[in-house]
């Protein structure tokens, strides 16, 4: 049997798709003639991205709806905006993110990251499910490599990281999800060369603790980076085969793609 889903008309919601690894996101689905909302905190880069994706790939194709994931309200504003504009929502992509570990920032990187995510996470199984007038679909978390695996420099945010993971885990497991028929994985990618790795690269103080940057560019060195188009891929990969569900995709430059499994051994 072809477990192929095809992405012809499919409706995609993309958070913090107005520049880096969602605007990335946001082309590659277009791309699979999708139709696809970003929605961003930036309105400047998100009218810009818009008004690209637009000419390049129809006007109707493509909305730009300003959003701050930390607000309930404009979140579920955009998922109601994409819904009336699109028919629906098949597909949600929760990938807006911060880095932030200074006194004046860290909690607001739990703010965005965990909060802002959770939320989404809930307006997604909300919005996909078939008792509340859904018709099921695929929701990725973006979450990273460093909410796996120790990550010395930036504590929070792989704190953050580790707990979109457990949400996405907790989920796939629920009953909802089994009964819409709503798949869930999670991405945990490395280094990938976007506005928010290029202002850890240069040096920016506030993403990391410890304020050495000759650790941070070994670190950056040893993990190498990935481009937003070969992280695309990958998220295809996930949005493409119907078997992929919960799962975590690790993607890193020098080790490739790597599927495992969200579940853990139980008691
Ligand atoms: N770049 C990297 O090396 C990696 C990034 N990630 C994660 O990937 C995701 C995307 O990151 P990048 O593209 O690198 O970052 P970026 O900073 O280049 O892009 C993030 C986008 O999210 C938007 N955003 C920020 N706060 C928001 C909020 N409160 N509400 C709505 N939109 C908001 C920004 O305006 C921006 O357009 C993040 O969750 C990040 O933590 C994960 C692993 C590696
Ligand atoms: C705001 C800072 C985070 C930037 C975006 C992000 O999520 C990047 C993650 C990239 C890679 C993480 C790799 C984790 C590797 C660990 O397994 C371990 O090898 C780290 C050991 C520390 C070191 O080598 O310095």
């Amino acid at each position: 049997m072809d477990r192929r889903m095809h992405l012809v008309g499919k409706v995609a919601l993309v958070t913090g798709g107005a520049s880096g690894m969602g605007c990335g996101f946001a082309e590659a689905l277009l791309k699979a003639a999708a139709k696809v909302c970003i929605a961003d905190i930036n309105v400047e880069t998100g009218v810009a991205t818009e008004s690209d994706l637009r000419q390049q790939y129809g006007h109707e194709n493509v909305m730009f709806s300003k959003c701050n994931i930390t607000s309930a309200t404009e979140f579920e504003a955009v998922f109601k905006r994409t819904k009336e504009a699109f028919g629906g929502i098949d597909i949600v992509v929760n990938n807006a993110g911060i880095g932030g570990e200074t006194d004046e920032n860290w909690e607001q990187t739990v703010d965005v990251n965990m909060k802002g995510t959770l939320r989404g996470l809930r307006l997604a199984m909300y919005y996909l499910s078939v008792e509340h007038g859904g018709r099921g679909g695929c929701i990725v978390n973006v979450a990273s490599m460093t909410g796996l695996n120790p990550n010395p420099l930036s504590p929070v945010y792989g704190c953050t990281k580790a707990g979109i993971i457990h949400a996405t885990r907790c989920y796939v497991v629920s009953e909802a999800a089994k009964k819409s028929n709503i798949r869930l994985n999670v991405l945990c990618p490395a280094f990938v060369d976007t506005p928010m790795f290029r202002r850890l690269a240069a040096g920016d103080a506030t993403q990391t603790i410890g304020g050495d940057q000759t650790a941070v560019t070994a670190f950056i060195e040893r993990i190498g980076v990935l481009s937003t188009e070969e992280v695309s891929v990958a998220l295809i990969d996930i949005l493409t085969d119907e078997t992929r569900n919960g799962l975590i995709l690790r993607c890193a430059k020098k080790t490739g793609n790597v599927y495992s499994t969200l579940t853990v051994q139980d008691v």
